[in-house]
């Protein structure tokens, strides 16, 4: 089977099967939660303050063995990955439809939307979100498939205003995926190697929301982002430039002595609409969204990028938050079916 990344399979099988039969013998209901992750997702994820405050509340994590049939495993109550492949997602749907008992964070088709930066933005951009807190769309796009010369008459027929952010159309969490770049004048646009979404770069005063879900639950921090480029700056300057992953960095904005105007959280009312919808029409349960602040505005707001199962070890109360919705999920689960 292809991954990839290296991923964490070695499983303490001995311990972890013992542990779940121990806990069966004695009728205990645990919660047993089988985790598909790669090795830097179960470093950041699975801290030791998680599990053992999971074990507290009877939840046991079980790394799976991809390289294993699914059903010769566990059994779980519910199934955790975050792994690509074609061949790891035929195992996921296979197991979804033999098990439906079992609750597998998240649906694969689901996560696949996400796999393109076109495709992730567009239940933003249909739900048109505008109320009494304030408006949330996605900045203008288009994409390029191809042919990397035609780039500049495409943007300008399109009308799309300079500089742009340049994004690589698949968006697989491959490291490649995350090379963005910044273009300030059209022709060096030919530069840039499609397939890629060319966005319009909104000025947002250099810090972004992160806004993580987990099921019903919100938590918003604040992250820095790209400075804002000044109508001078962008007259003055040429080329296209690759910048590093900013906002991804652990360091957090939330302490930063910032101008309220750019600081100030999105007010939490539109943020409940947004992930409410966003749950339902994306059919996921974990994941986070990039929003940012349109500069000189109290209340425009740009969702510039979603992520599935992100860095949540970096959410505060994370272990709190994620052990409660573990629980809330087995609870819907015994209310259809009795446990
Ligand atoms: N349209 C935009 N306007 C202004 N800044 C932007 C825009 N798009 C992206 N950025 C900046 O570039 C950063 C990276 O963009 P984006 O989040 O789309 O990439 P990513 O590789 O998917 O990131 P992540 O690590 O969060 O998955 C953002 O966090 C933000 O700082
Ligand atoms: O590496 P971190 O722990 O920070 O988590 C990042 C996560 O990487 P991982 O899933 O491999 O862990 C990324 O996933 P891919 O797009 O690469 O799939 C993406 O979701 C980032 O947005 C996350 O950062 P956050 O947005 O939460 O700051
Ligand atoms: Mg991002
Ligand atoms: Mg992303």
């Amino acid at each position: 089977m292809r991954m990839q990344e290296e991923i964490c399979c070695k499983i303490d099988e001995e311990r972890t099967e013992n542990e779940i039969v121990s806990f069966h013998q004695s009728q205990k209901k645990l919660v047993v939660v089988g985790y598909a992750l790669t090795s830097k997702k179960t470093k950041s994820f699975l801290q030791p303050k998680l599990e053992g405050l999971a074990r507290n509340k009877g939840i046991l994590f079980v790394a799976i063995d991809p390289h294993r049939p699914l059903s010769d495993q566990g059994p779980f109550d519910i199934v955790l990955q975050k792994l690509t492949g074609k061949e790891w997602r035929q195992i996921l749907e296979d197991y979804r439809g033999t098990h439906p008992e079992v609750t597998v964070l998240d649906p694969p088709d689901a996560i696949q939307h996400l796999h393109n930066r076109q495709s992730m933005l567009q239940c933003v951009a249909d739900m048109n979100l505008s109320n009494a807190y304030g408006k949330v769309g996605v900045p203008r796009q288009l994409v390029i498939e191809k042919d990397a010369s035609s780039i500049p008459e495409v943007v300008n027929n399109a009308g799309l205003t300079l500089p742009l952010v340049a994004k690589p159309l698949v968006n697989d969490g491959s490291a490649k995926s995350h090379e963005l770049s910044l273009a300030y004048d059209q022709y060096s646009l030919k530069k840039l190697e499609p397939p890629l979404v060319l966005q319009e770069f909104v000025n947002h005063g250099g810090v972004l929301f992160k806004v993580y879900i987990v099921g019903e639950a919100i938590k918003v921090v604040r992250r820095f982002s790209l400075p804002d480029v000044t109508k001078q700056e962008l007259s003055k300057s040429a080329g296209v430039f690759r910048f590093p992953r900013v906002s991804c960095a652990a360091a957090s904005a939330d302490d930063a002595d910032l101008d309220p105007s750019v600081g100030e959280l999105p007010p939490r009312p539109l943020l409940e609409r947004l992930a409410k919808e966003l749950r339902r029409r994306l059919g996921l349960r974990l994941f986070n969204l990039d929003i940012i602040r349109e500069h000189g505005t109290r209340d425009h707001f740009y969702v510039i990028d979603i992520n599935y199962f992100p860095g949540l070890g970096k959410m505060p109360e994370y272990e709190h938050i994620f052990t409660d919705f573990l629980l809330s999920l087995v609870q819907s689960q015994c209310k259809k079916k009795p446990c």
